[in-house]
């Protein structure tokens, strides 16, 4: 917190603690005006007691007015300043650890327990302790044996009570926190996962596991509630205690009426802070819970360092050379996605489980490639699924709620399995104008190497150059400006299509937008729709296959001086995908290319072709000179020719 944000705080705890000595003092002033007047005394010795309550009275709305306006003042910065150094921690690439929802929750729910700590725990707190304090004096002025008995009650209802509803929260939370997570990964997976649920007839299922997990939340927080009325009545009887305690010991020291009032009275308000403490110190337990889950985000070290002092970005042609690189994923501590319901967003329709012909795009760092379960091959033939957009299932089983259904066919085992790098000694030279596909089974490391090529994940050894300067030695942003293209899980926002495509170019006029979209072969379907229409949150209004092209037409606007595509052909059928994949050729010819393809057709056109296999690299030429030699290459090239039969 900077000096300004405690200057503030300052005068917040100071408005309330005149509100609730003004209380005091109001209650205090009252007592001794009606029981001295009831001595019938002349008016004049009244009119102080007259002037002060009323002055007390006015007071301690306006303190309670600047406390509420102060105190908020300083939570809502307190909490903006959060979230802002909250989405800071999350721009830079990481591993994703925590789920679509988690996160989510965190971003809301978790800043918002900032707010709470100044408004609900310490500014309360602060203020209670003044006015306590003051009632105590007042007491000690009057009987101090009386302020004894108030100390003590106030220790007990505004210390020990706070302490222990704040350990049982504890526990509780530890019990309810898991429980209200549950239930968030199942609701996100029943509207996520909403359409092959219904597919698959499992909608029940889920919806039933839904409800048992609801009820779990419900039944454990009914029986917190009783625990919160428990310690509210304890704090109340705890008061009514010291009260009658006090006018006992008045009385019983011969304090007089207007004595007896005034301590009774003054203890009497001296609680009304301190009460809610318990619920404070209930409070606090989730707010300790919530600010270390957001200290967890801030530390979440990024992907890969930037450097102290960027190197220019490299300008001109761009030659790209990858020399003996060397990529392992790290290992994935605790965060089991997939088993825990993974609420992170949905495949964009269309999108089918990792397959072979069916590579992911390139993934964020640290995506967890759950289906790369290496599944053995059918067979272990190696063969292509038939081409007709069907990825077979095994055995039809009905895929696991927040699961993925694990792919069949032509995978090689995952990298984290066996300990092996990702990329295993992986060179290339992409020079300007030259385009390079790269083939391979699922998990050979062809969206690593994209991701590396993107700054996205850190080398082990070997490194990535730009015209001579090591990818490493520039910042990340300018490496994702030379180096970029269709992405992983493409996204269409919930805006127009024209500011869709604008997200890639806002300078672009219609023009360059409608030649985007051309070559993306969407001319049509954008035509018909027009460039107005709002497209649905995550592309639910478009289809698998125009999706993809408008991720393509995007990455085509954008124009990078090295264009990376990651399967650009996927969820497309197979005649859209030929003529796809041959305009593609077309329109990145003199175009720098680095191309991820299961689709051989057209890659006669390319330079070089780059096979991967379990992170390095099997074989390497053109299209010629691999179908002529036995290898993965022929394989797949003789089961495409087979399918298109
Ligand atoms: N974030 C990650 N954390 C751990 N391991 C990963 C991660 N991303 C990928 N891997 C592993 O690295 C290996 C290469 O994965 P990669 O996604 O690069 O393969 P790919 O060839 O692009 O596969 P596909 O064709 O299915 O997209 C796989 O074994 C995969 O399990």
């Amino acid at each position: 917190m900077n000096r300004r944000m405690g200057v503030r705080l300052f005068w917040a705890v100071l408005a309330g603690a005149a509100a609730d000595l003004a209380g005091l003092g109001l209650i205090a002033a009252a007592a001794w005006l009606i029981t001295r007047a009831a001595e019938q005394p002349p008016l004049a010795a009244l009119s102080v007691a007259i002037v002060a309550t009323r002055a007390f009275a006015t007071g301690k709305g306006v303190f309670r007015y600047a406390e509420r306006l102060t105190g908020h003042d300083v939570a809502l910065r307190a909490q903006a300043g959060t979230r802002e150094r909250l989405y800071e921690a999350l721009i830079p690439p990481q591993r994703p650890r925590h789920g679509g929802a988690d996160l989510l929750s965190r971003m809301v729910d978790d800043t918002e327990a900032v707010q709470d700590l100044l408004v609900r725990c310490l500014l309360p707190a602060a203020a209670a302790a003044i006015a306590g304090l003051a009632a105590v004096v007042v007491g000690l002025t009057i009987l101090p044996v009386s302020a004894l008995v108030l100390v003590a009650g106030l220790v007990v209802a505004g210390v020990l009570l706070p302490a222990g509803t704040a350990a049982a929260a504890r526990r509780w939370s530890a019990r309810i926190a898991p429980a209200r997570a549950a239930l968030a990964g199942r609701v996100a997976d029943l509207v996520h996962g909403s359409a092959d649920l219904a597919a698959y007839g499992a909608d029940g299922q889920a919806l039933d596991r839904a409800l048992a997990a609801d009820g779990a939340l419900a039944a454990l927080e009914r029986r917190q509630a009783r625990v919160h009325a428990a310690a509210l009545a304890g704090g109340t009887l705890v008061q009514g205690l010291t009260v009658a305690a006090v006018v006992l010991i008045a009385q019983r020291a011969g304090a007089g009426s207007v004595g007896t009032a005034v301590l009774a009275l003054t203890s009497l308000v001296a609680f009304e802070p301190v009460l809610p403490l318990a619920a404070a110190g209930e409070r606090m337990a989730g707010i300790t819970a919530a600010l270390r889950r957001l200290r967890e985000i801030r530390a979440t070290a990024p992907a890969t360092t930037e450097p102290p002092a960027p190197a220019p970005r490299p300008e001109g042609p761009l030659t790209v050379e990858i020399d003996n690189l060397v990529v392992r994923h790290p290992a994935h501590d605790g965060d089991d996605l997939t088993a825990m319901g993974d609420a992170s967003p949905r495949p964009a329709p269309g999108r089918r489980p990792s397959a072979p012909g069916d590579a992911s795009s390139f993934p964020s760092p640290g995506d967890a490639r759950s289906p790369d379960s290496g599944v053995p091959a059918p067979g272990g033939d190696g063969r292509l699924p038939q081409s007709d957009g069907v990825v077979p299932q095994a055995g039809g089983v009905v895929p696991p709620v927040g699961g993925v259904v694990p792919p069949v066919g032509d995978v090689v085992p995952p990298a984290m399995a066996s300990g092996r790098p990702a990329l295993d000694g992986v060179s290339l030279r992409l020079t300007p104008g030259k385009r390079v596909a790269i083939v391979g089974p699922s998990g050979a490391g062809k969206s690593t190497l994209l991701a590396a090529l993107m700054r996205l994940v850190e080398p082990e050894s070997g490194a990535v150059r730009v015209n001579g300067t090591d990818l490493r030695d520039l910042s990340g942003d300018d490496v994702r400006t030379l180096m970029t293209g269709l992405t992983q899980d493409p996204y269409i926002f919930r805006a127009s299509l024209r500011d869709n495509l604008r997200l890639a170019g806002p300078e672009a006029d219609d023009e360059r937008l409608s030649q985007a979209v051309r070559d993306a072969r969407l001319g049509e379907w954008v035509e018909r729709t027009g460039w107005d229409a709002e497209l649905g949150e995550d592309g639910r209004t478009v289809s698998g296959g125009q999706l993809q092209r408008l991720a393509l037409a995007r990455a085509l606007l954008y124009d990078p001086p090295v264009l990376l595509l990651d399967e650009p052909a996927e969820a497309l059928d197979e005649e859209a995908a030929d003529r796809l994949m041959s305009d593609l050729l077309d329109v990145t010819r003199e175009r720098t290319t680095l191309l991820v393809t299961h689709r051989l057709k057209g890659l006669e056109l390319v330079d070089e072709i780059v096979v991967l296999e379990e992170g390095r690299v099997v074989q390497r030429g053109r299209h010629d000179e691999l179908v002529s030699v036995p290898g993965y290459y022929r394989d797949l090239w003789e089961s495409e020719v087979l399918t298109r039969r």
